[in-house]
């Protein structure tokens, strides 16, 4: 099977006019369709059910949403604002529309008109998703050196948690691009893929991901994590990141800071991965990160009932639970960064995770954010 397939999100100019055209994520693994967004409400739509999810993608889509608004003459303020808040705990989704918006805003600041704005806007958006999949090929090559040193002699066996992989980035991933590396390295023994309930972005989206790279994988429910590790079948636990808060507090799909409570008490290695755009210096310790609440039907109907994920379809389901249960469904968890053997990121590791450290990583991006801005406004 090819590893290429579907891009995962890409801006068009259609007959129709301009849109961003999204891999359909919540039809995965049985299809492969696309949804075509072609104004801003059905952008954060697809964001919000998620048709695209996963925080360097959801960067990438919040900035093409307001190149897209731009390019419509509709509010880029309000169409900003809307991107920005369609889902809380990544930041890369704010961090995107934001970037994109400071472009447009500093074009029209120069005296550019709307027409030039948008292309300024546009411009900006690719620059955002060309420097992801940089980013992303680093991620792998400095994660895999440091499952290197920290697990050495090949033969890993790595557990995985939600999806990490093409399908949130404009490159290979975070957390799965570095297994693709161990794997193309030779070293891969087994990829542990935890099914990451209610929505089973481990079971339908990692795996897909998986096979698609020929790699020798396994899903398990997430409850069997306890008995794997007991039985001594993982040698490093990997995952990605919503949101890492300035103490090193690391934010990513519930079910994460289970695993790395295991890990500890198995002596077992705990990788985060994410580019530095994930690392939010504005929000100080996990405290404060806001986990996002999602409707009670994805646990009480889940996935199962109908061929949508959190769409009427699923709601209509057969249903999991007596009626009138109720349910408990926050969509991330935050792992404090003492049980965090080391944060991967685009720019180096931190390891141990240290707020300084970390600060460190974030400016040495922001030079290098920098030095190309200067150079797009130049060109
Ligand atoms: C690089 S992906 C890191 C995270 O975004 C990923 O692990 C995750 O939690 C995604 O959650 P989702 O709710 O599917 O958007």
């Amino acid at each position: 099977m090819a590893e290429e397939g579907v891009p995962v999100i890409r801006y068009e100019e259609l007959p129709e006019g301009p849109a961003v055209v999204l891999l359909d994520q919540r039809r995965l693994p049985g299809e492969e369709t696309e949804v075509v967004c072609t104004d801003v409400p059905a952008l954060v739509d697809a964001i919000q059910s998620l048709a695209v999810r996963g925080a360097p993608v959801l960067g990438i889509t919040g900035g093409y949403g307001v190149a897209l608004a731009a390019a419509l003459r509709v509010d880029v303020a309000d169409a900003a604002e809307q991107l920005a808040n369609a889902r809380p705990t990544a930041v890369n989704l704010a961090y995107g529309a934001r970037r994109v918006e400071a472009a447009y805003r500093e074009a029209e600041r120069a005296g550019e008109g709307a027409e030039a704005a948008a292309v300024r806007a546009l411009a900006q958006a690719r620059a955002l998703h060309r420097e992801d999949a940089e980013g992303s090929a680093r991620l792998a090559e400095y994660g895999s050196a440091l499952l290197e040193e920290l697990v050495p002699g090949g033969g890993l066996r790595i557990l995985t948690h939600c999806n990490t992989g093409r399908l949130v980035s404009g490159g290979e991933g975070t957390a799965l691009a570095v297994v693709k590396a161990v794997h193309r390295a030779g070293a891969l023994r087994r990829l542990w893929v935890g099914e990451t309930r209610p929505l089973l972005q481990g079971a339908r989206l990692t795996a897909y991901e998986a096979a698609k790279a020929g790699m020798a994988y396994s899903v398990l429910t997430d409850g069997a994590a306890g008995s794997l590790f007991a039985s001594g079948e993982v040698d490093a636990v990997l995952v990605g990141a919503d949101r890492i808060a300035a103490d090193g507090s690391v934010a990513n799909k519930v079910g994460t800071y289970p695993l790395a409570v295991l890990a500890r008490h198995h002596r077992v290695p705990f990788v985060a991965v994410a580019p530095v755009t994930t690392i939010d210096p504005a929000t100080a310790s996990g405290c404060d990160i806001e986990v996002e609440q999602r409707a009670a039907h994805e646990v009480t109907v889940g996935p199962w009932g109908g061929s949508g994920l959190s769409g009427a379809e699923g709601k209509e389901g057969r249903a999991l639970v007596p009626v009138g249960a109720q349910a408990y469904n926050p969509a991330f968890d935050v792992t404090p960064s003492e049980l965090v053997t080391a944060v991967v990121t685009d720019e180096g590791v931190a390891s141990p995770v240290t707020a300084e450290r970390l600060t460190e990583l974030c400016s040495a991006s922001r030079r290098q954010a920098s030095r190309s801005a200067d150079g797009m406004m130049r060109s």
